[in-house]
């Protein structure tokens, strides 16, 4: 299969759990909950996205006809004089639309371990080290185990406490970014402090200014 690849680059994780973790991203192009076009965001199950998935015109992004070709750009940006801890985050835009077996075992033939950011709208295959999901109002949860569950918040009617009965090992709410950024970190840390299985999720890459 063809990959379509927005952008890939070497970074700190920025958030969750891993936050601080040097990482390779390679971002998807694509996503099942929004165009990813400006003039369709208010009518998108998802509204609220920071991030720009469209096309493949990023750095280092393209179409990649292999799994082989696209983890060998992958490992190129690992340093080379250390070998260990090659940690690789899926993201998008959505990438289980296009993450499949083939890329799975090329990411761990050349040492890496796999991490994944979903919504969770999609199931997950088998081999990835580390599943995110973050659920998205409107659309249908159907990943309902994984390592961390990151909840964007505030989104209007989302069932929180039924989301911490789910099977993961971490929970965090992150706050929604975008004009009401200040009042909603408020809210998470209040969150927390009132339902302490949650932790607070703080997208450090956009303070530190790093992509
Ligand atoms: C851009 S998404 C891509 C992965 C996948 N489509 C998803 O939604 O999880 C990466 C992460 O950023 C989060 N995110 C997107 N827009 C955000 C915003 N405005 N504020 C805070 N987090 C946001 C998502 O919930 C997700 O955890
Ligand atoms: N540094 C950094 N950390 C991140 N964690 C999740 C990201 C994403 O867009 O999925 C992201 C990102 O874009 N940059
Ligand atoms: S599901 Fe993820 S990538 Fe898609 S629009 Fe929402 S936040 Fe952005
Ligand atoms: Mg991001």
């Amino acid at each position: 299969m063809t990959y379509s690849v927005k952008e890939i680059f070497y970074t700190l994780q920025g958030e969750g759990n891993h936050a601080g973790r040097p990482a390779v991203f390679c971002r998807f192009a694509g996503c099942n909950l929004w165009s990813g076009r400006e003039a369709d965001r208010a009518t998108a199950v998802c509204q609220f996205c920071d991030t720009d998935f469209v096309g493949t015109d990023g750095e280092l992004g393209g179409k990649f006809k292999q799994a082989h070709e696209l983890a060998a750009t992958i490992n190129g940006l690992w340093p080379s004089s250390y070998l260990d801890s090659k940690y690789v985050v899926f993201t998008g835009g959505e990438p289980l639309m296009q993450l499949d077996a083939a890329l799975i075992d090329a990411m761990h033939a050349v040492g890496f371990e796999i991490a994944i950011e979903t919504n969770g709208t999609i199931a997950v295959p088998e081999g990835v080290d580390w599943v995110c999901v973050s659920p998205k109002m409107g659309a249908e949860l159907v990943v309902l185990q994984g390592d961390e569950l990151k909840v964007v918040i505030p989104q209007l009617g989302q069932p929180l406490d039924q989301y911490a009965e789910l099977d993961f090992t971490h929970f965090f709410v992150q706050a929604m970014d975008g004009p009401l950024q200040a009042e909603n970190i408020r809210k998470a840390i209040a969150y927390c402090k009132n339902n302490p299985r949650w932790k607070l999720s703080i997208q450090t890459h956009k303070l530190l200014q790093i992509p």
